[in-house]
This record gives structure tokens, sequence and C-alpha cells, in this order.
């Protein structure tokens, strides 16, 4: 048996962090919405019962354990006692190693399509319970739509979609490490935005509140590190875009625009000195379960 599940990128509206826990961890609170730019995942169930086999042509993702849909297969193997295999075929679509939770997003949807593949009979709120063994953001990837995240990211409470608009992102070629960005951060140090007024604003569908409350508490760290990512910024800034914002730990930049011809002078004018740019909807409401 063979099925496709589609695993959708994140953006945060709003990261904030609050203190560093002792486990090591940083206690946050975001504002996270899924967007139409996803990896696809092709599952195909094995007669030989102990091989999960990773199948990608991307050169930055890993086809072993460590790949974060490897361990997400590993995870309902051993929970579950299941005595099958299964191939999972990766076609990335998202940027690796980008702040859009590429990896956490293809693991996400492994669970949920393992989940009907197998006939588990797990509930969503189940299956992101058990991501959260696999990182910090695939909860919120198991849902997808938009929510607020505390705890380090895996305690979800789901919010209305913002208003419709375009996403331009622009992605500089450098990975950065997340944990580096954590590391860096000095909480005590930096402006921290008000994600209850940003909550409040997507629950008034107030697109220009929206867009005056964006902001990331580790976007200064990885600015100061890498000045591309802080020109690529101004660019989308000069170009016309409503909001400009970077994503997680980044290195992309992701711009929020309303108008077509708007988008389209965003895009055009970062095609010009950035190789990968992409320009894609906020995608609406959580989806059902696979
Ligand atoms: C920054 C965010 C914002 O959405 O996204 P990305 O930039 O990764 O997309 C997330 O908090 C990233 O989540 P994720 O990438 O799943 O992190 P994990 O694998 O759980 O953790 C990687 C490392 O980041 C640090 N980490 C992560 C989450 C957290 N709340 N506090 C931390 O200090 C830890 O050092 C951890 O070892
Ligand atoms: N399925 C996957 N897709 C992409 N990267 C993966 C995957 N599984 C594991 N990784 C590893 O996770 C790291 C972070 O990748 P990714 O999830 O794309 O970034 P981010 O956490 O910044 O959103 C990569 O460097 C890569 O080696």
């Amino acid at each position: 048996m063979r099925l496709l599940v589609k695993a959708p990128a994140k953006i945060n509206l709003s990261l904030d962090v609050l203190h560093k826990r002792p486990d090591g961890y940083h206690e946050v609170k975001m504002v996270m919405t899924t967007i139409d730019l996803a990896d696809r995942i092709e599952l195909t169930s094995l007669p030989t019962e102990d091989t999960i086999q990773i199948i990608s042509q991307n050169r930055f993702v890993p086809d072993d354990h460590r790949n974060l849909a490897y361990q997400a297969a590993k995870l309902l193997k051993e929970t579950f006692s299941i005595k099958k295999g299964v191939a999972i075929s990766i076609t990335k679509h998202i940027p690796v190693a980008a702040g859009l939770a590429g990896g956490s997003s293809d693991a996400a949807a492994t669970l949920r399509g393992l989940n009907k593949l197998w006939n588990l009979g797990l509930t969503l709120d189940e299956l992101a319970e058990l991501g959260a063994q696999i990182g910090s953001d695939v909860s919120f990837c198991v849902y997808g739509g938009t929510a607020i995240a505390t705890g380090r990211g895996e305690k979800i409470t789901p919010i209305p979609s913002p208003p419709p608009c375009w996403v331009v992102l622009a992605k500089p070629s450098i990975g950065v490490s997340t944990a580096e960005v954590y590391r860096n951060l000095k909480v005590g140090e930096v402006a921290h935005p008000d994600v209850d007024a940003m909550v409040e604003a997507i629950r008034c569908q107030d697109y220009a509140a929206i867009c005056k409350l964006v902001g990331n508490v580790l976007e200064e760290v990885t600015l100061k590190k890498y000045p591309e990512v802080a020109h690529i910024k101004e660019q989308m800034k000069r170009f016309g875009a409503d909001a400009v914002l970077m994503s997680g730990s980044g290195p992309t930049i992701f711009g929020l625009v309303q108008h077509d011809s708007r988008m389209q002078r965003i895009y055009n004018g970062l095609r010009g000195f950035c190789e990968q740019v992409f320009a894609v909807r906020l995608l609406g409401e959580r989806y059902p379960l696979d």
C-alpha cells in the first residue's frame, strides 16, 4: 500500500523567549502558522519488518536515523510494536535548515500518514504528544493551521488563521544552527514582541495591526552574525512588503503583502540577488486527520 502526505512549512509571526530552563531548553511563547510551501512524503509499506528506508534526492537531507521522518517511523514502530517496514520518499520543496520547520513537518506528516497506513487509530492530540519526543516544532506541525505554542514549543493552542495574504520568502545560501542561536540569545537584553497583542490582532482579523506587531526575539542574534540576512530584510522592506521578519532561528526572511502586483515586485526584486525566493499563500485552518 502507498500513501501521499503533504508536509507544509511554518513561519513564526511572533516569537518570544521567556527564560532558559533547567533542562537546557528555552521557555517560548510563539504564534505559528502554516504556509503553502510543502514537502511531499510518499509512504510505501514494506514486507521486511525491520526496514525504515529514507529516499531523498536532496543532498542536505540525511537518509538514515538522523532524518526526523525516520525517527517518526521508528517511534511508532517501537511504541506500538509494529511488525512492518516502510519506505519514506521525501521530495523537498522547503529549504533545509531555514527556520521553516521542514524536517519537523516531514516527521509530522510521517506520523499522520503512518497512523493511517498502519491503522493505528490515534488522535491528532496523541500524534502531537508523540511528535514532541522528536523535536519541539513537531507537535505544531502535526496540527498545522495557526496556533500559540508555549513550553519549549510543544504546547499548542489553536487560534483562527490570519486574514489571507501573500508570504514572500527569501532564504540566503547559509544554514543556521537552532541550538547556537538559542545559545547566543541574551534574554534580558533584547526587545520582546507582544505575543498577546498579536493573538488579539489575529482574532480581530486586523491585518494592519498584525503587520505592526510581527516580532522575533531570535532575529537580532542571527542578523548580527550574518549581515547578508539583514541585507535581505532591508531589501524586502524597500520593495514594499507590509511587514518583514525572520522566521524561527533563520536565516529565511519573510514578507507579508496583500496586493498581487506588490508581491510580484518584491519577488522579482529579490530574485535579482537571492537564489531561493518563494511567493506563497498563508494556509487556512488546521487540516483534518489525513
Ligand atoms: C526556533 C524554532 C521556532 O519555531 O524553529 P526553527 O528555527 O528550528 O524552525 C523552534 O523553537 C526550534 O524548534 P526545533 O527545531 O524543533 O528544536 P529542537 O530540535 O527541539 O531543539 C534544537 C535545539 O534548540 C534549542 N532549543 C530548542 C527549542 C527551545 N524551546 N529551546 C531551545 O533552547 C536546544 O538547544 C535544542 O537542543
Ligand atoms: N526530513 C528532513 N528534512 C530536512 N532536514 C532534516 C530532515 N531530517 C533531519 N534533518 C536535519 O535537520 C536539520 C534542520 O533542518 P530543518 O528542519 O529543515 O530546519 P529548521 O529546524 O531550521 O526549520 C538539517 O540540518 C538536517 O540535517
